[in-house]
C-alpha cells in the first residue's frame, strides 16, 4: 500500500502548488511564531481556500489556547489539529469535543520507552499521533528540526490511532523510513526545504514520488 504524506510548514503559493500537484495528502500549516515557517492568519486564508476537501489541512500548534485554535480553525478551514507541545491526553480530548475536528499528537522519541507511554497516554484518544525526533537541546523548536530518530523502535508496532513517521525524514532516505517503520503515514518539512523555511518544489515530487514508490 502506497504511503500517505504530510508537507509540513506550507507557507508559499510555490509550495501549496507544487506539493498539491505532486500528489500531497495533507498539507500543514504552522501557527508558531518562532517558526520559519510560521503564517499569519491572513496568509493561512490565502493557502487554504484553494485546497480541496481530497486533502487535509492541517494546523501546527505549540500550547495553543483556544482563541488562537478557533481564529486559526476558521481562517484556515482546518480538518486537522497537530498538537506539537507538551499538552496532555486530558487536553486532546478537550480540543477534539470543543473544535469538533481530528486531533494530531506530536510525540518526541529517543527511546523505546518514548513510543510506549505515547502508546499509553494518547494511542486511541489521539485521532493521529506523530513520531517526531526529541528537539536538540539548543533548539527553540520542538519541530521542524531535520532530526530523525532510530526508526526500528516503530518496527512491528500497531496503534489504535492513525500514525505518522517524522523528524528528518528527506527524498533520499524517506523509502527505507517507511520500509523500516512500516509508517502508514511520511510527514516531512525540513527535507524538502532548499534553505530552512523555503520550500523546493523539486524536492516535494521526489519526496512525495519516493514515498509513494513511483
Ligand atoms: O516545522 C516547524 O517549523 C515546526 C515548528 C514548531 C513545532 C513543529 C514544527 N513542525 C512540525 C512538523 O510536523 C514537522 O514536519 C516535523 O517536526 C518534521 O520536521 P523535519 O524534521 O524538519 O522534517
Amino acid at each position: 500500500m502506497s504511503c500517505m504524506v504530510k508537507i509540513c510548514g506550507i507557507n508559499s503559493e510555490d509550495a501549496l502548488i507544487a506539493a498539491m500537484s505532486a500528489g500531497a495528502d495533507a498539507l500543514g500549516y504552522v501557527f508558531f511564531p518562532p517558526s520559519p515557517r510560521h503564517i499569519s492568519l491572513k496568509g493561512a486564508t490565502t493557502l487554504t481556500k484553494q485546497v480541496p476537501n481530497s486533502i487535509l489541512k492541517v494546523g501546527l500548534f505549540v500550547e495553543a489556547g483556544d482563541e488562537a485554535l478557533q481564529t486559526a480553525i476558521e481562517a484556515g478551514n482546518l480538518d486537522v489539529i497537530q498538537l506539537h507541545g507538551k499538552e496532555s491526553p486530558e487536553r486532546v480530548t478537550e480540543v477534539k469535543q470543543r473544535f469538533g475536528l481530528k486531533v494530531m499528537k506530536a510525540i518526541s522519541v529517543s527511546t523505546a520507552d518514548d513510543i510506549d507511554k505515547a502508546q499509553s497516554d494518547y494511542d486511541g484518544i489521539a485521532d493521529f499521533l506523530l513520531f517526531d525526533a526529541k528537539p536538540p537541546k539548543d533548539s527553540v523548536l520542538p519541530g521542524g528540526n531535520a532530526v530523525s530518530f532510530d526508526w526500528t523502535l516503530l518496527t512491528g508496532r500497531h496503534f489504535k490511532s492513525d500514525w505518522m513517521l517524522a523528524g528528518g525524514l528527506n527524498p533520499d532516505n524517506v523509502a527505507e523510513a517507511i520500509k523500516i517503520s512500516g509508517a502508514p503515514w511520511a510527514d516531512v518539512s525540513s527535507g524538502v526545504e532548499k534553505i530552512k523555511g523555503v520550500k523546493d518544489a523539486r524536492k516535494i515530487a521526489d519526496f512525495i514520488h519516493a514515498a509513494k514508490g513511483y
